[in-house]
């Protein structure tokens, strides 16, 4: 049965080439296999269905023939982009419900946008832009809640924008059409310049700031009653305050204990903590104090936290972390996590087995809050910032230069620390957020993972932001609910960002968005497996094996089947062996002892 459906698609893809003139020739011949020669096509891992189509730039002229591409009923990822094709919206797209990406801009495609967009309810990226689209932005995208990225811009639209609620959006543009009106609320978070070329009156709004700043007005005539601890913390905000880029965080934590402080009067502050303390708070109903684990030798407690400045590091699935620099030059990190969905009781237990984890490859959990409205962890601050930012850079800087001894070191780190933590719990913790920018360098310069076990406390694993939606293992798509088998995954992801210095999900020259396993998958088959490594690292001699090797290790981690996949422990031994030095480095800490 599958073979017929990817039969079909054939038929369907060559119905399509057939009936739409094409200035470039396509190599879609009938008698060769689809899913590895025709230019442009990709295949699930399994070859039974078509799942992408990527014809940029073919010189496709015409409109698209009614019920071809629509048949391809598996499809996810639809380029088209930088042709002629003119014509409406084909209404048969509707049956492609899996699709995720669609780039049909610069082409000449009008009349009106579907009127029902929650055909799609995948859709993650819609780059429509570039045509002579009319009528006006449909209320139904607001049922896109995957929706990262929407380009509308450079069209004919018209009409009023309808306040889209699309909580994931990180890319917005509407710019160069005929819209009016205002703003609505829902949009107010992007700037202007998303809806330049428009109606004057659309840029008549004030951008909201940044959610996080809770700044109630309110709270002013409280701030009298709260005594000198609390005067010196707003002079340290005042302080931090004034420095450029710095968010008062002491500001945030203030205006949050201020509230708890006006509720109860408690007194809110503890006092300095002795060195190696057991310091959970000494508060009758301990609601108001960082809890700090033992061997903790940082001696600052919330009033240092309060008079904090603060910088904002990025905000991730579960939460925005801060970087946080104390009146004595302490660094810390602080997270304030969003949608935790258990109590006082389960939040603590979490967080004493996450804080239990003592080991060189497992970032520390120094300190943790809780009170009804606020949750924050603390952790150290690491200087060199993420594997992330080290591989990709921000924003172009950052990037540090990472030989292949650096590598091999951060994955054998990392593979340690995520096997540690799978051995919690009864060798049942799921660390469940692995990805490269939750692995950091410990001081060795060995891969240190952060953020364990969060899941469990999270109201759901929310669907991934398109970052992290590229570690993301195929079954967790749809569970959405991590397993062991699923970090094993997504510590396959970083060994492939290891390997090709490319991101997990990276754009092409055209905006083009690419899966990373998917792409590797389609290299290797094709034989090219030198192309699929970081060119950085083919300077280096002599490491064609280990490249090799290691490559089969990551392939071995994202094999699509859950099961199939092999145990971290498993993975640690892979990686050992391939060095078989490091497999003798002692560990400072034996599992298991807290
Ligand atoms: N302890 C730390 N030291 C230095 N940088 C950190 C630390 N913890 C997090 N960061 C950086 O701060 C940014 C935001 O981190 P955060 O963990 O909130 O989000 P994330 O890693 O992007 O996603 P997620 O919430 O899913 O883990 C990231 O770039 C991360 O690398």
């Amino acid at each position: 049965a599958e073979k017929s459906l990817l039969e079909s698609d054939k038929q369907a893809l060559l119905d399509f080439a057939n009936n739409l003139p094409h200035s470039r020739s396509l190599n879609w011949d009938a008698n060769s296999p689809i899913c590895h020669n025709w230019t442009g096509i990709s295949c699930d891992d399994e070859g039974n269905r078509v799942i992408s189509v990527r014809l940029p730039g073919i010189g496709l002229h015409g409109p698209i023939p009614a019920n071809t591409l629509g048949r391809l009923s598996a499809l996810r990822i639809l380029s088209l982009r930088s042709n002629a094709i003119d014509g409406s919206f084909p209404l048969d797209f509707g049956g492609l419900k899996n699709l995720t990406f669609l780039y049909l801009h610069y082409n000449r495609f009008s009349g009106p946008l579907p009127l029902d967009f929650s055909l799609w309810r995948n859709l993650t990226v819609l780059n429509l832009s570039h045509n002579a689209f009319t009528g006006t932005i449909r209320t139904s995208l607001s049922s896109l809640s995957q929706l990262t990225a929407l380009n509308l811009a450079k069209n004919s639209l018209s009409g009023e924008i309808p306040d889209l609620n699309l909580p994931n959006l990180q890319q917005l543009n509407l710019s160069d059409n005929d819209l009016v009106g205002s703003v609505p609320r829902s949009l107010k978070r992007f700037p202007k310049s998303v809806f330049l070329g428009n109606d004057q009156s659309l840029l008549d709004y004030t951008v909201t700031s940044s959610p996080l700043v809770l700044a109630p007005r309110d709270q002013g005539s409280r701030i009298k009653n709260v005594g000198k601890l609390s005067q010196n913390a707003m002079l340290g905000l005042v302080v931090g305050g004034s420095v450029v880029g710095l968010v008062g965080f002491g500001f945030l934590l203030f205006v949050c204990l201020l509230r708890r402080k006006a509720d109860n009067d408690d007194d809110v502050f503890t006092g300095k903590l002795e060195k190696g303390e057991r310091a959970i708070s000494g508060g009758e109903d301990g609601s108001d104090k960082l809890a700090f684990f033992e061997g903790c030798n940082y001696a600052f407690d919330l009033e240092d936290l309060l008079r904090a400045s603060a910088e904002v590091l990025g905000k991730g699935t579960f939460g925005t972390a801060y970087r946080a620099i104390m009146e004595n030059a302490t660094t810390v990190v602080v997270k304030r996590l969003k949608d935790v969905n258990v109590g006082k009781r389960d939040f603590e237990q979490q967080m004493e087995l996450i804080g239990g984890i003592k080991h060189e490859n497992v970032a520390e959990l120094r300190a943790y809050y809780y009170s009804k409205d606020e949750k924050l962890m603390v952790y150290d601050y690491y200087t060199q910032g993420s594997l992330s930012s080290m591989l990709h850079g921000k924003r172009g800087e950052n990037k540090t230069p990472l030989d292949w001894e650096r590598r091999v070191k951060i994955a054998l780190g990392a593979a340690r620390g995520i096997a540690r933590v799978h051995e919690e719990n009864n060798g049942k913790l799921v660390h469940g957020n692995v990805k490269s920018s939750n692995i950091f360098l410990n001081p060795q310069n060995y891969g240190c993972v952060s953020d364990p076990g969060l899941a469990a406390v999270m109201s759901s694993v929310p669907p991934p932001v398109a970052r992290a939606a590229g570690y993301c293992a195929p079954e967790v798509t749809d569970t959405r609910k991590a397993t062991q088998a699923s970090d094993v995954y997504c510590f396959g992801v970083i060994l492939l960002e290891l390997l090709t210095g490319k991101s997990p999900i990276h754009t092409t020259n055209g905006d083009e968005i690419l899966h990373l396993v998917r792409w590797v998958h389609s290299v290797v088959r094709e034989e090219w497996t030198a192309e699929v490594f970081d060119l950085e690292l083919l300077k280096y001699l002599n490491i064609e094996e280990e490249l090799v090797e290691m490559l089969q290790i990551a392939i071995a981690c994202v094999v699509r089947m859950a099961e199939q996949r092999p145990k971290m422990s498993q993975v640690v031994k892979m990686i050992e062996n391939m060095r078989p030095g490091e497999g003798s480095i002692p560990m400072p800490s034996s599992p298991g002892v807290v």
